[in-house]
């Protein structure tokens, strides 16, 4: 199931090379939701001092250890506005391991656009089997609230379940304890890949395994959510 474009190299000080396993996980939703502040606490540990509309892509990595594996975790923090990111959608999707669906809890436009999100990664033959996740952020902005602004956490909750995703409510600006939620969603994403990449590499013989890799998985049972600390 491995293929080359799984692993990349790391220099080292003796100049031997570090293969790692990556993956490719890309972050998409409406523009000013907050992709690039969670992609930017997750990579570098705190919530940038400023940022500015994204134009195509930004690439941002960590690299994390899941039961003694470091892995590569790449993330393609895509821009939301349309005349910055249409010239490059195809290459989003190409090769994706996960999918970061997010919208901001305190604009329920946001929310409101997610299926066309869902819609965009239809269109570019996104297979079922690529785990995608519902990250409802600035949870900061609707503290103790759980009617947000015409949308209800049910209703994102609802739909979360509808479309086998699972939901997290978090905050990239929040203190410790919020931006916990945001190392953990990545972190989780990460362990739930690995988990499925071992299941199909020890169970299956490789050609079985790539063909079990393009059949739609049953929808997700997940009911995981991560509760905002606001
Ligand atoms: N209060 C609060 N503000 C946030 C949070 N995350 C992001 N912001 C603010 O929201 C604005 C937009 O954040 P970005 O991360 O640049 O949004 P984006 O989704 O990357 O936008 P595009 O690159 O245009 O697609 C910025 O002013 C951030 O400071 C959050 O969790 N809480
Ligand atoms: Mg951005």
């Amino acid at each position: 199931m491995e293929s080359s474009i799984e692993f990349s190299t790391s220099p080292t000080t003796n100049s031997q090379p570090t293969r790692y396993r990556f993956f490719k996980i890309v972050v998409i939703g409406d523009s000013g939701v907050g992709k690039t502040c969670l992609a930017y606490r997750f990579c570098a540990g705190r919530f940038p001092n400023k940022t500015e509309a994204t134009i195509g892509v930004d690439f941002r990595e960590r690299i994390i250890d899941i039961e003694g594996e470091k892995i590569k975790v790449q993330l393609w923090d895509t821009a939301g506005q349309e005349r910055f990111r249409k010239s490059m959608v195809q290459q989003y999707y190409r090769s994706v391991h996960a999918i970061v669906l997010v919208f901001d809890v305190s604009n329920p436009a946001s929310f409101r656009s997610l299926p066309l999100w869902l819609d965009e990664c239809r269109r570019n033959a996104l297979g079922q089997e690529v785990p995608r996740i519902l990250v409802g952020n600035k949870c900061d902005l609707v503290q103790g609230s759980s009617n947000w602004g015409g949308v209800n956490s049910e209703q994102v909750q609802r739909f979360a379940e509808a479309h086998g995703m699972p939901f997290y409510l978090t905050s990239a600006k929040g203190p410790e304890g919020q931006g916990d939620h945001v190392e953990a969603i990545f972190v989780s994403l990460a362990h739930r890949l690995k988990r499925q990449r071992t299941l199909l590499a020890s169970h299956t013989p490789q050609s079985e395994a790539l063909q079990s890799f393009m059949l739609p998985s049953k929808k997700s049972t997940e009911k995981e959510k991560w509760a905002c600390g606001c």
